[in-house]
């Protein structure tokens, strides 16, 4: 029975496949976020718990791959694939993934699925073509387990390793060269490489309480040492519930850890200079408790608005005011100096490629060089906004130097009234056991490796009284 068109039909009926497939497709075509693209799509699904996670895994592993993955099909593709329509590249790119990622899935599903996609898209022509190369790769993939070769077909060469590292990196782990050049910089050959290895992997589920005395479900976990967060093993249906009824929301241990390295406690004056959708804003605003304030300032007004309807959801709208303004205006405007100003700047977000693995593939190296830039003038500007003896912490999703301890270092050069002030010494953020988290200038370093969170760099620093 042919496939209806994904265009043709209703979302809800999408099977995993055919959904993943159109939310590919909309990620390159409108340069959307992964994670928002697949949320909205598997909101008006009616896929089961067993097909969204499906769905999701084909739509992170095919973005996380898709070097690897283009790689093989230039093999196959006799033309080579700058040619190809978009739908026939991704129905393609999704196939391989699962031929050469997923071991659970028959050789026959995938190939068949891409070629009706295919068939029912606008490039129906070309299904004669997607049959062909993926039936070439499977059997190529059959005779290599014949001859018993452990890898079937590869995408890189382990000659390149010691010659041509960054390479080597970029082509196994489907990075970025400018990437792998900069991780060996920083890292060396080993810790690089097992470093881009975890990036290549799913990241952990964490989540965030929101409610007091919640009892937790099968499947999930207190973090030691971090109050109030949470470990799930998936997103099972009491995960989803417990969101729904606003027992815990989704959140990287990481962020979590910065919203307690700021030191928010009760009664404190915050401003979130960079507040975004809200992820760090909410965890203040729950930290500084009923006598506290948190002001929330970003430019982007549909943020701004998400954020209000999750403050409204999560019960903590009276303790926020929300101002749509770059963080300049804003101090240009206000009198007010606070307790805790956080920044939590605009970056190159190379720290979270697992979560928005499209990254990899957007960013370029010169942004690196207009963000820092950026960053620096937030924190001139967020200086002046913190009050004698307060505090301003400095945070990044990435692990580049310049947007971390570098920007911190000039910083500091350029403002002898603040120093380094490490984690805080209490509230709820002095129960968390930093030694674990911190660096040897007491600022907060995560990877994934270490401490299975996204890579984030944190400075925490004091306005001298
Ligand atoms: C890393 S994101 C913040 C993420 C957010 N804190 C969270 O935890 O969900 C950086 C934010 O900075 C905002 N931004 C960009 N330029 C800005 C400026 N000049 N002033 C204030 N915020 C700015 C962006 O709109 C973006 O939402």
């Amino acid at each position: 029975m042919a496939t209806k068109s994904a265009k043709a039909i209703a979302l809800s009926e999408l099977n995993p496949r055919q959904l993943a497939q159109e939310v590919l497709e909309t990620i390159e075509r409108e340069d959307a976020y992964s994670h928002i693209a697949l949320d909205a799509a598997l909101e008006r699904s009616g896929l089961d718990a067993r097909d969204r996670g499906l769905a999701t895994e084909l739509v992170y592993g095919t973005l996380t791959w898709q070097r690897s993955l283009d790689k093989v099909l230039g093999d196959f593709v006799r033309r080579g694939i700058d040619g190809l329509d978009l739908p026939v590249l991704v129905a393609l790119r999704v196939a391989v993934y699962q031929l050469l990622f997923l071991n659970r899935i028959p050789a026959h599903a995938a190939v068949d699925e891409a070629v009706e996609i295919t068939k029912a898209g606008p490039s129906r022509a070309a299904a004669g073509l997607v049959n062909g190369v993926l039936r070439s790769i499977v059997r190529k993939r059959g005779q290599a387990k014949q001859a018993n070769q452990s890898k079937q077909v590869r995408w890189w060469s382990d000659k390149g390793r010691e010659r041509k590292p960054a390479r080597y990196l970029g082509e196994r782990y489907s990075l970025p060269n400018w990437m792998t050049n900069r991780m060996l910089q920083y890292w060396g050959l080993e810790r690089a490489e097992k470093l881009a290895e975890a990036f290549d992997t799913r990241p952990p589920l964490y989540l965030r309480l929101l409610a007091d005395d919640v009892e937790l479900p099968e499947g999930v976990e207190p973090v030691e040492g971090v109050p109030g967060a949470l470990r799930a093993a998936s997103m099972s249906d009491a995960v989803r519930a417990g969101i729904a009824d606003g027992k815990w929301g989704v959140q990287d241990l990481g962020s979590q850890l910065i919203g307690l390295y700021a030191g928010a406690e009760p009664d404190l004056a915050v401003l979130d200079g960079c507040a975004g959708l809200g992820g760090k804003t909410l965890h203040l605003a729950r930290l500084v408790g009923p006598t506290g304030g948190v002001v929330a300032v970003d430019p982007a007004d549909t943020k701004i608005d998400m954020l209000c309807t999750a403050a409204d959801s999560a019960g903590m709208r009276e303790r926020l005011t929300t101002q749509v303004a770059s963080l300049q205006d804003f101090a240009q405007e206000t009198d007010e100096t606070f307790d805790l100003v956080l920044i939590d700047a605009p970056c190159s977000g190379l720290g979270v490629i697992r979560r928005h693995p499209e990254t990899r593939w957007r960013r370029s190296e010169s942004d690196i060089f207009a963000l820092t830039k950026l960053q620096a003038e937030l924190l001139d500007v967020a200086a002046t906004l913190v009050r004698p003896g307060g505090t301003l912490t400095y945070s990044v999703c990435t692990f580049t130097t310049e947007e971390g301890p570098k920007q911190v270092e000039r910083f500091l050069e350029r403002h002898g009234d603040f120093e380094r002030t490490g984690a805080p010494e209490s509230g709820p953020g002095a129960e968390v056991d930093w030694k674990k988290y911190v660096d040897g200038d007491a600022q907060l370093t995560l990877d994934p490796l270490e401490h299975d969170t996204d890579a984030f760099f944190a400075a925490r620093l004091r306005r001298k009284s």
